[in-house]
């Protein structure tokens, strides 16, 4: 089973993913995870990060939502032998960030007149044309775009090799991310989403994954 981990920059994401695991271990579940994008595989890691780090060799890319999309679901693509071994070897596997995240920050990133039809852009290319697995849950961690932006900023500030990237500096695009993905969820795209805030995510997702893996 694939549970997939959204919400916008510094949400929280990584953070739930640790206690996910540890709670699901001690359940005597089996448990994977894997992060998107995926930075150390070569060769779309270093573009990845470099694009979002704002590496002037990479702008006319970056300044193309749709050829930045088309980075991050190719990372997906490229990442299908991994994830269809972790699925096949674990009862849950956690995603933090899938193809959600491209239907949010993709839309959020083009003209709002283009907004709208961008999630079933990416469902086509992603689900269709690149036949990646939907996820069996979706989680939207649902913490207030000034929270997030704290959390982000002070471990930007804790860890130097963590500085705000291009899209965390971006306040604007981090709000519109939080309306998409909050669309998203609310017409169940592509699966079942499941809305969260961090005080009652770890128990609330338990109890669903419960009911699933029965
Ligand atoms: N439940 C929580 N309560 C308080 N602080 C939290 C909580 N979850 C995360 N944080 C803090 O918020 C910050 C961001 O958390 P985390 O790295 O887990 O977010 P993220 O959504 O994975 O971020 P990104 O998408 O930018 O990688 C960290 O400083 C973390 O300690
Ligand atoms: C997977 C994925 C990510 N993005 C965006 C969302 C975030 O702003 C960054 C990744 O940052 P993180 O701190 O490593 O979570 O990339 C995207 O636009 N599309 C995607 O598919």
């Amino acid at each position: 089973m694939i549970i997939a981990i959204e919400g916008v920059d510094g949400a929280g994401k990584n953070t739930l993913t640790g206690r996910l695991v540890a709670r699901l271990t001690d359940s005597g579940r089996s448990v994977a995870t894997l992060a998107y994008p995926r930075y150390a595989a070569e060769p779309l890691g270093p573009a990845m990060r470099g694009l979002l780090g704002g590496d002037a060799r990479l702008a006319p890319l970056a300044a193309l939502p749709r050829a930045t999309a088309m980075m991050f679901a190719l990372d997906r693509a490229a990442s299908r032998p991994e994830l269809d071994a972790l699925t096949d070897a674990n009862d849950v596997v956690i995603l933090d960030r899938y193809i959600a995240s491209n239907a949010a920050y993709g839309a959020a990133r083009l003209p709002a007149a283009e907004r709208a039809g961008f999630p079933a852009w990416v469902a086509d290319l992603e689900l269709g044309s690149l036949a990646l697995p939907a996820p069996d849950l979706q989680v939207l961690l649902r913490v207030p775009v000034a929270k997030a932006r704290a959390g982000a900023a002070a471990r930007a500030g804790d860890d130097p090799a963590r500085p705000l990237d291009a899209f965390e500096a971006d306040g604007g695009l981090q709000e519109r991310c939080a309306r998409m993905y909050e669309d998203l969820a609310a017409r169940n795209w592509i699966s079942p989403w499941l809305i969260v805030d961090r005080d009652s995510a770890v128990g609330i997702i338990e109890g669903w994954l419960g009911a699933l893996l029965r």
